[in-house]
């Protein structure tokens, strides 16, 4: 089989998030979630949760779904790397995405999550696309959506093709080969820790020369910027006029009037351009954008981010264990 889904941006001209829909349960409950390739819970808004942690978003009722079965005694919480958290109870339910359905996924039920998550109306929830050894389902851990579908795939792959301040797609078990041009570069992934995580053969600052360095990296669509190394962050801004690292903000600002100089990543010989227009991620004052290449800090790895994704279409080949970018 095989499935697309739209990916809608939000808020429309920030592209701070991704959501697609997802159809839980019977009859079919339709919630938009965060698919995010940076962790592997499938968690959902619910019933169960106080009001006061609901502001607009879509809850999921399983008591209103004939197919969820309670797995007793199970119980999730996650934390992500920019702080916010959730945490709750798991059903087994039918799922459905873009067609693509799988009858007893575990769906990890919210009883409470952060305010970072409460104040976001736009997502009912996420739904994880990195390797299962990342989910924190207790006593056993749960597989993904992905994993459990994976051998009803016409090919073992999905892929992510983001835009900026348009819906996108996200494609389970195919390539579209009308969506990008050129040749699909591939690099091997390290999925030990349950990311997609690769290295990159270096960058380029607008016409610059290319520098090449190891870039050691996660592609994670559930993070919004571009995060690297301190050095590359300082090259990069070095070339726009008025650019900061803004005390209040921790992190680099520049003026809205600034001519931004694209930002270009290498895998192996294949160079990803990133056109100077992406990386402004929006507006904080009348004068002055924030940028959206900002410095990893202690993480250790590099993130690539929506920035980079937005410019791509990126494959991510479970069956061959690697990453294809291609421009578009
Ligand atoms: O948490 C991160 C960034 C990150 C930091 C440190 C290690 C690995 C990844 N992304 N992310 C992925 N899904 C998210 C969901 C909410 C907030 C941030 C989210």
């Amino acid at each position: 089989s095989t499935g697309i889904v739209a990916a809608t941006p939000f808020p429309a001209e920030y592209d701070r998030e991704y959501v697609a829909p997802v159809s839980l349960g019977t009859p079919a409950q339709e919630l938009n979630l965060i698919f995010d390739t940076g962790s592997s819970d499938l968690w959902v808004f619910s019933t169960s949760m106080p009001a006061a942690q609901v502001a607009g978003q879509k809850l999921y009722n399983p008591s209103g779904s004939s197919t969820s079965a309670v797995l007793w005694g199970h119980t999730w919480s996650i934390q992500y790397g920019d702080g916010s958290r959730s945490s709750g109870t798991v059903v087994n339910e039918l799922v459905t995405i873009g067609g693509i359905s799988y009858a007893s996924q575990a769906l990890e039920i919210a009883n409470g999550v952060s305010a970072q998550f409460s104040q976001d109306p736009a997502s009912s929830g996420l739904l994880g696309l990195g390797f299962s050894i990342l989910n924190t389902v207790i006593p056993t851990s749960q597989k993904t959506w992905f994993d459990n579908v994976l051998p009803t795939l016409a090919a073992p792959v999905f892929t992510v093709d983001l835009k900026r301040a348009a819906p996108g797609t996200y494609t389970f078990g195919a390539i579209d080969a009308s969506s990008y041009a050129g040749k699909i570069e591939y690099t091997p992934i390290d999925n030990s820790n349950g990311f997609w995580r690769l290295q990159a053969s270096g960058y380029q600052v607008g016409t610059s020369p290319f520098q090449p360095t190891t870039i050691d990296a996660i592609a994670d669509t559930g993070t919004t910027l571009l995060m690297l190394p301190a050095a590359i962050v300082k090259a990069y801004y070095a070339q726009v006029p008025g650019s900061q690292l803004h005390a209040s903000y921790g992190a680099y600002t520049f003026p809205c009037s600034a001519k931004l100089p694209s930002f270009t990543f290498g895998i192996g010989r294949y160079r990803g351009v990133i056109p100077g227009a992406f990386v402004s991620y929006g507006r904080i004052d009348a004068t002055t954008c924030y940028g959206g290449i900002q410095d990893q800090g202690n993480l250790p790895f590099s993130i690539f981010g929506d920035i980079l994704m937005k410019a791509q279409v990126v494959v991510f080949d479970a069956g061959r264990t690697r990453i294809g970018f291609a421009a578009k």
